[in-house]
This record gives structure tokens, sequence and C-alpha cells, in this order.
């Protein structure tokens, strides 16, 4: 197995400070990284996008587990460091100087491929509701492996009738399966984040029949927008929302936080094909 330098010191010799713009907080203990790049299951012979490597702790761990890793990172500064890793790992490790939110992944693989990050915060949910929005289901990723702030990793996996229930749930729990895989602490990060992190990690599932993302989108963003009021009154702005929630037996006094993920589909289902 090949020896790699330890991470802080590559970071050292790099003179990789952390930089607050770009959302970096690395991690350095290998055995987590470990812990994370298995998350996905075996990744032997597989291939995974990373998104801001930065100096490499997950890409090393990817790599370790028998990864094909095709990573995006916008601090020129890491190239360096990435070099050499993509020595230590010949023709495993693609490194692409650039934006990620400016990136297809679609166009980077052409056929299956997981997707492995520490995400910076300020676009991490942004990159994440990029994902899961495509019109195409099932995507072409087979599973996402990603952290996030773990308020919003908990917003991701929440239940109905929880104040964290919202948007983001249906989005993800619509035709993905959504569960929260590893709490990390923010002393593992370096410089530690103010919030504690999580990792969600999501595979797809099949895509309920005659449902379209665009309206659902639009039905949750309505019914969320004003959480506190009632459907009624949230929706009433979609013409044939009252009219579908009546023909579904939804009782319209109810508030969005007490209608599940099926409930919102169904409704957007009558919403996507209207009834005479
Ligand atoms: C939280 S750090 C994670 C670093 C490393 N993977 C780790 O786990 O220690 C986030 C990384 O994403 C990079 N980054 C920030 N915004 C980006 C973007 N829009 N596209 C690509 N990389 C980005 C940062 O430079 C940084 O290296």
């Amino acid at each position: 197995m090949t020896t790699l330098p330890p991470l802080r010191e590559v970071i050292a010799r790099h003179g990789l400070s952390a930089s607050k713009a770009l959302g970096q907080n690395f991690l350095f203990d290998e055995q987590l990284l470990d812990r994370i790049a298995a998350i996905p299951g075996s990744l032997d012979g597989a291939k995974v996008l990373e998104v801001g490597p930065g100096p490499g702790g997950l890409t090393r761990a990817l790599l370790r587990a028998g990864a094909e890793v095709t990573a995006i990172e916008m601090d020129r500064r890491c190239l360096p460091a990435l070099a050499e890793l993509e020595a230590a790992f010949p023709g495993k490790l693609k490194v692409i100087e650039g934006d990620a939110m400016k990136i297809d992944p679609a166009t980077l693989f052409d056929g299956p491929y997981h997707i492995a990050s520490n995400l910076p915060y300020n676009v991490g949910t942004a990159l994440f509701t990029g994902w899961l929005s495509g019109e195409a289901w099932p995507p072409q990723w087979s599973s996402l492996t990603l952290m996030f702030q773990e308020e919003v990793a908990r917003r991701i996996v929440a239940e109905p009738n929880t104040s964290a229930y919202g948007r983001l749930a249906v989005l993800a729990q619509w035709r993905s399966k959504a569960k929260l895989a590893l709490k990390v602490h923010r002393s593992a990060f370096t410089p530690p984040p103010k919030v504690m992190s999580a990792i969600v990690h999501v595979v797809p599932g099949e895509a309920p029949a005659g449902v379209s993302m665009r309206v659902l989108e639009r039905l949750t963003e309505a019914a969320f927008g004003q959480r506190r009021k009632m459907l009624r009154q949230s929706v009433k702005g979609m013409p044939g929302a009252i009219e579908a929630l009546e023909r579904l037996g939804i009782d319209a006094q109810r508030r969005a936080e007490t209608l599940t993920v099926d409930e919102f589909v169904q409704v957007a289902r009558e919403l996507t094909a209207p009834k005479d």
C-alpha cells in the first residue's frame, strides 16, 4: 500500500491556510476519512465525483477504497498537493480546477458514478438540490455521500410533524432514500466550524408515475412558504390545488408540515394531470 505523508504535513508544506470564503474546514483524521469513504459501500473500481478535495483527505480515502476519482477544486493553491496524490495513484485521480456550480457532472462521466464530498457549506445545499432536481430519473449518479451542517442534514431526512420538515425533505425523499449516515463532531475539522456536521447518504428510488418535478416544487414552495397557515390559504394561488385536496380527501385545514411526502406526491400528481 502506498504510504502517504500525514495531511497536516501536506498542508504545512503547501502553505494551505484555510480560507473562510471558500468554506474550507479540513479533515485530517484518516480513520474517520476511511469510514466516510466506506459509506457508499464497495467503491472498488467505481467512478466517484468529489467536489472540493482541498488538500485531498477524503480523496486519498476514496482512492484507498479502490475508486477512480474525478475531483473538482476551485482553490488552485491545493493543486500541487493533489498532484502528489495523482502520482501516488497513477491513472486513478483526475483533478479539474473549476467551480462545481458551473460544471454538469454528467459531462464528466459516460456511465454511473457516485458523488462523495465534504461540501463547502456556502454552496452545499445548492449543489445538492441541483443533483436531486433533474426531470430524468433515475439520475446517472448511484449515490450521494455528503457532509452538511447537522441542522441541514436533519432537514434533509426530516419526518412530517417536525419543525425540520419542509421543502428539502420532500425534495430528498419523494424519489430517493435519504438517511443520516454519520454525525461528525466540529472538533474533527481544522479549523472547527461553529456547528456540528453530519453525513447524509442518498440513493435514488423509484420515481412515482405521473408527477412533474416542477409541479411538486411549486406546490411545496407555496405550502411551506406559509407553513403556519392552513393549506386552503397557502396553496390557494395554485390553480386546482384546493380541488385536488378535496378529491384526495386531504383536509385543507391541515398545515403543510402535517402532509406526508406521499400526500404531497398525490397532490402534485393531480395537478400534473388535472381532471375535468
Ligand atoms: C469543507 S472543505 C473540504 C476539504 C477536504 N475535502 C476535506 O475533507 O478536508 C471544502 C472544499 O471545497 C472547495 N470549494 C469551495 N467552493 C467550491 C466550488 N464552488 N467548486 C469546487 N470546490 C469548491 C474549497 O476550496 C475546499 O477545498
